[in-house]
């Protein structure tokens, strides 16, 4: 904690599910935001957040700056105390966030809290950070960010929350449970975040993807034939076997109620239906989280001799769609 027992926060990569966390977090914590292709617009105005759940015209105005490497100059607080939470909230792609943030991480102090979708993500902070507590959380916080600085929240807020990996120490995970609870957030703690975290991805490897490559929503896919509908809930059914097969069990009978939220907003209007995260990604060009979310569940799949023909197929697919994007960036 800072000195005066105000937490201190910094949320690395804010777009559309950081700016809800923000606003959380504000409320009692000391926020310092790491914004990229918002940054301008964030520093100048805040961040205006309509909610259907908090509120509309939600104004958050955090200290902002561009890299971590940039806070230590611009810190609002001015103490020159560590940070007590790291968030990080950008999309989940490997290789190069640990590297961003590691100005910002404190040995023995600082806590990372990973926000991310996907399986099996944690490793690459345990390695660049031994020893700093890692806490991961399955994320539901349906919202998009359009126009910069400008986030739409509906439908629900909750996260379910535990330390990586399950064997480690659980009270950096309990203590962030806490805090977010006071804020008014909805957060769970989970002795084991891999199962709500498979059982999440089950909507992720599937929608995500498979939205992204046709550019559909939920609902507009669904509208394209019964075939398609039948294709998400196949490619949901692999994803169960492979959980099962890593000691995770998500029911047929689970992934049929998952398929029912669906459903259940045909019809609904169009404010109703979902517009997947990597949908979103491929409409403003940005890089997709192929490798989170449908890449590490194709390999712990193969790593138990699971079969998986379909996602591998999505799979091929949406890395296809992913390397173009990255040529034309
Ligand atoms: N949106 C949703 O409804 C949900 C999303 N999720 C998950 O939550 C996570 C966050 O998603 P979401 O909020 O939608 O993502 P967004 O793309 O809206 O926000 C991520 C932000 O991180 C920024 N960023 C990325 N890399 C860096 C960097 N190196 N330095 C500084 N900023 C960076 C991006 O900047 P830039 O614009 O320049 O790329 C962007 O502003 C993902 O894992 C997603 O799958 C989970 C549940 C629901
Ligand atoms: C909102 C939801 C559940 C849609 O699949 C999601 O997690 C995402 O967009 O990444």
């Amino acid at each position: 904690m800072t000195t005066d027992d105000t937490p201190k926060v910094l949320l690395f990569g804010v777009g559309s599910v950081g700016a809800v966390y923000l606003y959380l977090l504000s409320k009692v914590c000391s926020t310092t935001v790491v914004c990229r292709s918002n940054y301008d617009v964030v520093k100048k105005r805040g961040f205006v957040i309509n909610s259907t759940i908090f509120g509309d015209n939600l104004l958050v105005k955090p200290n902002v700056v561009r890299n971590c490497g940039e806070v230590s100059t611009t810190d609002s607080s001015a103490d020159n105390q560590p940070f007590d939470y790291v968030l990080v909230c950008s999309k989940a792609i490997p290789g190069i966030i640990p590297s961003e943030i590691s100005a910002v991480v404190t040995p023995g102090h600082t806590i990372i809290v990973l926000l991310q979708n996907g399986i099996n993500i944690e490793e690459e902070y345990v390695e660049a950070f031994p020893g700093t507590p890692i806490v991961s959380a399955a994320v539901y916080c349906k919202t998009t960010q359009r126009p910069a600085g400008v986030v739409t929240h509906d439908e629900i807020e909750k996260l379910q929350i535990g330390i990586y990996p399950p064997t480690a120490s659980p009270g950096p995970a309990e203590n962030f449970v806490t805090l977010l609870t006071a804020c008014g957030g909805t957060a769970e703690f989970w002795p084991d975040v891999q199962q709500p975290r498979w059982y999440k991805l089950i909507m992720n490897a599937s929608w995500n993807p498979i939205c992204a490559l046709t550019r559909a929503t939920d609902v507009d896919f669904m509208a394209s034939g019964k075939e398609a509908t039948e294709l998400i809930f196949d490619v949901m059914l692999e994803v169960c076997e492979i959980a099962k097969a890593h000691g995770y069990t998500i029911t047929r009978e689970q992934a049929e109620a998952q398929l029912q939220r669906a459903k259940a907003r045909v019809g609904q209007g169009k404010s109703r239906e979902v517009e997947p995260s990597m949908l979103q990604d491929v409409r403003e060009g940005r890089r997709l989280e192929v490798e989170a979310i449908v890449g590490n569940t194709v390999r712990a799949g193969k790593a138990k001799g699971v079969p998986c023909p379909k996602l591998e197929v999505v799979y091929m697919l949406v890395r296809a769609l992913d390397g173009s994007i990255g040529r034309a960036n």
